[in-house]
């Protein structure tokens, strides 16, 4: 039987705001594409369950696992994912189907005012170490703050005078509405973003062609090339070491501009670098671009994750 005649394609997605509304822009997109109907199914993940710190549960996989076992066993046809919580690694029997035009990568402050006007000392929350080397590079003097929970428990931190500021995704906070928070979007040039921010991949099990096709219409494929940068930095790195990793990779001139960097956790040492090539080569790129980084030292940044 094709994919035409099963009825609505089931779009599996965790059951968030932010996961219900960008799924529900890309059943919209698929629709308009192919004209298949979507139906969203949602699924309860680890991440959305456990109370301990992300990074303390191992961090990769955790909203991912329980959307790629109900694609495995046939109760989804695809599933939507926020790029950046994909492992890097292959999934047996899962294939990136598409990742559609990417939303803004940049990281923002949610606040009363600007990163170099908050006051000495001030409390700011984040769960991700590479904000957390990277803020205490730009500001030594913060106490900076492990928090998780969604966007929304976060934000009502900063409002209940918990925490003076966090930092969350710009795109994020666009989906779930609340860019009026932002009291300042980071140039990558002061933070660098998590290897495919802003980004969303479409997956689907890798036996069913006919679902590969019908979703590649959203696939993007300078989207593609710059997380395939972005994520293959972060693969090579994750062998040779621990430390925090910020990437951003966009198009230049119709090249692939590709910047990474690492951090050490206290803030004290950082090691970028930068590289531009063909989007077709965008592995590779990524690849050597992260032996650099190695070969100057990256791997003796090694830190704990907090
Ligand atoms: N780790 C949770 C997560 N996964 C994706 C996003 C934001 C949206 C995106 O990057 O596509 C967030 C929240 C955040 O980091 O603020």
């Amino acid at each position: 039987m094709s994919t035409a005649d099963r009825g609505p394609l089931r779009l599996g997605t965790r059951k968030s705001l932010m996961a219900t509304t960008q799924s529900q822009l890309v059943a919209d997109a698929l629709t308009e594409a192919t004209g298949h109907a979507v139906q969203l199914v949602g699924v309860t993940t680890e991440g959305d369950v456990s109370k301990a710190l992300l990074a303390q549960i191992g961090g990769t996989g955790v909203f991912v696992n329980a959307l790629r076992d109900r694609l495995l066993a046939g109760e989804v046809d695809f599933a939507v994912h926020s790029l950046k919580d994909l492992p890097t690694g292959p999934a047996d029997g899962i294939a990136l189907a598409a990742t559609p035009a990417r939303d803004d990568p940049r990281d923002a402050l949610c606040g009363p005012c600007k990163l170099a006007d908050l006051p000495r000392g001030a409390r700011v929350g984040t769960g991700s170490p590479r904000r957390v080397a990277q803020l205490r590079a730009l500001r030594p003097d913060l106490d900076v703050v492990a928090i998780r929970g969604n966007a929304d428990t976060r934000l009502r931190k900063v409002a209940d005078g918990e925490l003076d500021a966090v930092v969350l995704a710009h795109a994020g906070l666009r989906r779930i509405g609340r860019l009026d928070a932002v009291a300042e979007v980071f140039d990558p040039d002061q933070m660098l973003p998590a290897p495919g921010q802003g980004s969303l991949a479409l997956e689907c099990r890798a036996d069913r062609d006919d679902l590969r096709a019908l979703l590649g219409t959203v696939d993007d494929p300078m989207t593609r090339a710059c997380v395939t940068a972005e994520r293959t930095v972060l693969a090579v790195l994750e062998g040779g070491c621990s430390a925090p990793v910020g990437t951003y990779a966009a198009e230049v001139e119709e090249e692939l501009h590709l910047t990474a960097a690492v951090a050490a956790i206290d803030g004290g040492r950082q090691i970028r670098m930068s590289a531009s090539g063909h989007p077709d080569d965008a592995e590779q790129l990524g690849r050597d671009l992260a032996h650099r980084l190695l070969a100057q030292g990256a791997d003796q940044l090694m830190g704990e994750r907090d």
